[in-house]
C-alpha cells in the first residue's frame, strides 16, 4: 500500500521566507495562489501583458508581474498555464530567470515526461498535482477541507526538493485529504487515462449514449436528462461518500440486480477500449497527437467541442437547471 501523507507529515517551514510565483491564474492558478497565501506563504502572480486574468488576480490582492519578472523575483516557480503553451513560456520567460537552487514546479507531469521541457541541472523540479478541478481545490480549502493530491520529485538539486514539494501540497490543502508520492511518469499516465477514459471522456460518453438511446426510443428528453445526467451526480455522491457497496445499499434490489448483471456488459465492452487508450498514452501517441493538434490551431478539437456544445442534452439541461436555483452556486 502507498504511504499517504497528511497535515502532520509536512511542514510549511520549507516555504517560509520563500516567494512562490504562480504563472497563470486560471483553474489551478487562482486556487494555488489563494490557498498558499491563506496558508501564510508569500505568493506573486506571473501573467503575460494583456492577459485576461490580470484584473482578477489584482482584484484578489496579488502583485502581478510578467512571467519573466515573476520568475526572477521567486524562489519557487509553479507553471499553471495550459500544458501546450508551457514549453514556449518556459524557454522564453522562465529558464533565463531561474537561479541556482530555485524550484521549478508543475501540477501535471506532461511536459517533463514527454520531453517538451528539459530543466537545467541547477534547480529542483517537482510536481504537486491535486486530484480535482482547480475550483474545487479552492472551494474545499475555504471550507476547511481539501482535495487529495500527488507529488513527485524529478530533480533534487538542493537536497530539500521533497520537503518543499510536501510543504507546497500542504499549503494548497492536499495533505488535509491525503497526499501520495509518485513519479512524473505515473502521474502523467494515470491522470491522462483518468480524464480520457473515466472522469471526463468516459462519463460524458456514458451520459450522451444513455440520453440518446432513450430519446431515439421516443422517450421525453427531460425524463432522459434526469435519468442519465442529473441522477448520475446523486449516485456518484453516494459512491464518493460510502463506496460502491454503500451506494448499492441505498438503491433498490431491482436496481442492484440490473447494476451487477447489465453493468457487467458495459464493463466487458469498455475494458478493451480502456486498455487501448492507456497504451496510446504510454507510447506517447496521445501526446504527439495533442501537441500537433495545437500546432495546427486545434481544428479537430474545436469541431468536436462545438458539436458537443450543441448536443440536445446540453439544451435540455440548461432549461431544467434554471428550475433548480440551488445549482447557481459559486461562479467558475
Ligand atoms: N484544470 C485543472 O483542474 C487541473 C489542471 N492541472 C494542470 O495544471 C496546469 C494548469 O491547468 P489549468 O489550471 O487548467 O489552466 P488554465 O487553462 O485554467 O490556465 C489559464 C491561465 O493561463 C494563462 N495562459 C493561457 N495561455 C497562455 C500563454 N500562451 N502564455 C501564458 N499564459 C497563458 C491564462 O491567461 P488568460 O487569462 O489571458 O487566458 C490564464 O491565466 C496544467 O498543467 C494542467 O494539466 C492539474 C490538475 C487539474
Ligand atoms: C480530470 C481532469 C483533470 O485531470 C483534473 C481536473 O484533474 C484536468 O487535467 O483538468
Ligand atoms: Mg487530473
Ligand atoms: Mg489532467
Amino acid at each position: 500500500m502507498a504511504n499517504i501523507y497528511y497535515d502532520e507529515d509536512a511542514s510549511l517551514d520549507y516555504l517560509k521566507d520563500k516567494t512562490v510565483a504562480i504563472i497563470g491564474y486560471g483553474s489551478q492558478g487562482h486556487a494555488h495562489a489563494l490557498n498558499l497565501r491563506d496558508s501564510g506563504i508569500k505568493v506573486i502572480v506571473g501573467l503575460l501583458a494583456g492577459s485576461r486574468s490580470i484584473e482578477k488576480a489584482k482584484a484578489e490582492g496579488f502583485e502581478v508581474y510578467t512571467p519573466d519578472e515573476a520568475a526572477k523575483r521567486a524562489d519557487v516557480v509553479m507553471i499553471l498555464t495550459p500544458d501546450t503553451v508551457q514549453p514556449q513560456l518556459f524557454y522564453s520567460a522562465i529558464l533565463p530567470n531561474l537561479d541556482e537552487g530555485n524550484a521549478l514546479a508543475f501540477a501535471h507531469g506532461f511536459n517533463i515526461h514527454f520531453g517538451q521541457i528539459v530543466p537545467p541541472a541547477y534547480v529542483d523540479v517537482f510536481l504537486v498535482a491535486p486530484k480535482g478541478p482547480g475550483h474545487l481545490v479552492r472551494w474545499m480549502y475555504e471550507e476547511g477541507k481539501g482535495v487529495p493530491g500527488l507529488f513527485a520529485v524529478y530533480q533534487d538539486f538542493t537536497g530539500n526538493a521533497r520537503e518543499v514539494a510536501m510543504a507546497y501540497a500542504k499549503g494548497i490543502g492536499c495533505t488535509r485529504a491525503g497526499l501520495i508520492e509518485t513519479t512524473f511518469k505515473e502521474e502523467t499516465e494515470t491522470d491522462l487515462f483518468g480524464e480520457q477514459a473515466v472522469l471526463c471522456g468516459g462519463a460524458t460518453a456514458l451520459i450522451k449514449a444513455g440520453f440518446e438511446t432513450l430519446i431515439e426510443a421516443g422517450y421525453q428528453p427531460e425524463v432522459a436528462y434526469f435519468e442519465c445526467l442529473h441522477e448520475l451526480k446523486l449516485i456518484v455522491d453516494l459512491i464518493y461518500q460510502y463506496g460502491i457497496s454503500g451506494m448499492r445499499y441505498s438503491i433498490s434490489d431491482t436496481a442492484r440486480y440490473g447494476d451487477v448483471t447489465r453493468g457487467k456488459r458495459v464493463y466487458e465492452a469498455v475494458k478493451p477500449i480502456y486498455k487501448k487508450i492507456l497504451e496510446e498514452i504510454q507510447e506517447g501517441e496521445f501526446a504527439k497527437e495533442w501537441i500537433l493538434e495545437n500546432v495546427a490551431n486545434r481544428p479537430h478539437f474545436n469541431a468536436l467541442v462545438k458539436k458537443d456544445e450543441e448536443h440536445p442534452v446540453e439544451k435540455v439541461g440548461k432549461e431544467l437547471r434554471k428550475m433548480m436555483p440551488w445549482l447557481g452556486g459559486k461562479s467558475l
